[in-house]
């Protein structure tokens, strides 16, 4: 998978060089570009941002710099097109399931606005020729869209076959498999500062454990998610309609 990232702080992806996504990279499992949008400026303050058509407080990113920066990294007469996230408060919700899909893309391009956002236009202007997804990493604002294109990076590339060393725990997390949050997780010592492990996980009974870890994943969801919970428990009772 390539992925290309458009930033006015593009050393705000070097995150992106650690850990498992890191590794993906060097691996080449992932092919990442990190761009400058300043590289598309050419006055003497390199600037990005005017003030907003209509009024109101803060600046707005200008089209020209994405415009310019987007035909570089997706020149139109090229072979193909990224998928191009956009990040906003503003957007869908980012969802483990669209994780799954955009882990099945070959290119992503990210456009990470800043200030009040990137004019509607450039969004508007690249549908044209790519599919653009104008996606939220949660009900909260943040300054700008460096820290969701970490979020929605790393979601995406542990689904990545080879990135992860035990696929089959992809099948047990929180929001992927049955739809519960996951059970609580012990290692050594059997007690610590006078919290022990549960007995049942000492006592080397598989079904006692799954049987445990299961009711605990169904009281977590019940205690932090209900909207889960009642999701979880529709498609349980449709399976068991479909065996009757
Ligand atoms: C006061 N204004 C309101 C509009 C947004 C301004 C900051 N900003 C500029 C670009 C940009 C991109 C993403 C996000 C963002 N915030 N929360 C999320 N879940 C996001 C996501 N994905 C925020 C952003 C601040």
């Amino acid at each position: 998978m390539r992925l290309d990232v458009v930033s006015i702080f593009p050393e705000y992806l070097a995150a992106l060089d650690l850990s498992l996504v890191g590794k993906a990279a060097k691996s080449g499992l992932l092919d990442v570009h990190l761009h400058d949008l300043r590289e598309w400026t050419y006055d003497r303050h390199r600037t990005v941002d005017d003030t907003p058509y209509g009024g109101g407080a803060g600046m707005v990113m200008k089209p020209d710099p994405w415009g310019e920066a987007l035909d570089a990294v997706a020149p139109a007469a090229g072979p193909s097109q990224p998928r191009l996230i956009v990040p906003t408060p503003a957007g869908r919700p980012f969802t483990q399931e669209l994780a799954y899909e955009l882990a099945d893309e070959p290119w992503l391009a990210f456009a990470c606005g800043r200030y009040e956002g990137i004019d509607a236009r450039v969004a508007a202007h690249a549908a044209e020729r790519m599919r653009v997804d104008e996606i939220s990493v949660g009900d909260y604002v943040l300054n700008g869209g460096e820290v969701a294109v970490l979020v929605i990076v790393e979601a995406v590339a542990r689904l990545l076959p080879g990135v992860i060393g035990n696929p089959a725990s992809l099948a047990e997390e929180s929001h992927s498999g049955d739809g519960l949050l996951e059970y609580p997780v012990y290692t050594k010592p059997p007690s610590w500062r006078g919290h022990d492990v549960p007995d049942v996980l000492l006592s080397g009974n598989h079904k006692l454990v799954a049987e445990w870890r299961h009711d605990e994943s169904v009281r977590r969801t019940a205690e932090r998610r209900p909207d889960l919970l009642a999701a979880w428990g529709a498609a349980v009772g449709h399976k068991a309609d479909e065996v009757e």
